[in-house]
């Protein structure tokens, strides 16, 4: 079923976007760790590797030239360049798994997550965001993988990203990790509790259609 026309999927799309260094990736992981049936998205990205990642488990490392030819033959769902680099979502990373039912989390940038609103009906957006600027530049310095310049560069951005919130459906802050998390859990146990109820008016309704006749 292609996505990006209006028929409904099985399953449902979380955009999950943030500040780098919001928390966005460690949270996501303990979602997924302890919720069934829900899966974070691979993306593809021309930004090098860093110590510790793998090729097809953090990104699907690509060079330039794939990526612009990707582009070019529609394979993406949405696609931008952040920090100088491409990172995008094939259509195909997720087509499978929605269609098979299960949730999909795609943790993306603000401006990817624009272009999944426009085009996939029913995603539901969610934007993580830092108790404070401190606490953020304390957690970029924390993870110890970027160099002075880079965190500088990053903290002026996280200003810039910040300013996109009101375009999502959930603020999260990401003060106290475990409180952070049990609201993304509750956001995706709402809306599956939502889906279910529909499910069952629609066989109602459908039930009384059929006695009718
Ligand atoms: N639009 C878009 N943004 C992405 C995608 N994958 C990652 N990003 C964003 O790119 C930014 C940088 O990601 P990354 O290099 O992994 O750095 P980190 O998030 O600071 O660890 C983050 O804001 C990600 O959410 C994607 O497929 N599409
Ligand atoms: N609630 C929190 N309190 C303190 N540190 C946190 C919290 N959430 C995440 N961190 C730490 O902050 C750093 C950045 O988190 P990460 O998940 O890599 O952010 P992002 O994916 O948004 O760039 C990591 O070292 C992580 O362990």
């Amino acid at each position: 079923m292609p996505l990006t026309d209006n028929s409904p999927t099985l399953g449902t799309l979380y955009v999950i976007a943030a500040p780098s260094g919001a928390g966005k990736t460690s949270l996501v992981a303990a979602l997924v760790e302890s919720t069934p049936d829900i899966d974070v998205s691979v993306s593809h990205t021309t930004r090098p590797m860093r110590p510790g990642e793998q090729d097809g488990i953090h990104y699907h490392f690509t060079d330039v030239p794939t990526f612009e030819q990707m582009i070019e033959a529609g394979r993406f769902l949405e696609h931008a360049r952040v920090f100088d680099n491409y990172y995008g979502t094939a259509i195909a990373s997720i087509e499978q798994e929605l269609d098979a039912g299960r949730d999909v989390i795609l943790e993306i940038d603000w401006q990817g997550a624009a272009q999944v609103r426009r085009q996939v009906p029913g995603s539901v957006g969610i934007f993580i965001l830092p108790p404070s600027r401190e606490a953020l530049e304390e957690r970029l310095r924390g993870r110890g993988q970027d160099p002075d310049e880079v965190i500088a560069r990053r903290m002026r951005d996280a200003v810039n990203d910040m300013s996109h919130y009101a375009e999502f459906d959930y603020l999260v802050f990401n003060d106290d990790f475990e409180i952070a998390l049990a609201d993304l859990q509750n956001i995706v146990l709402a809306h599956r509790l939502r889906f279910e109820a529909q499910s069952r008016r629609h066989a109602e309704s459908l039930k009384q259609l059929l006695a009718e006749q």
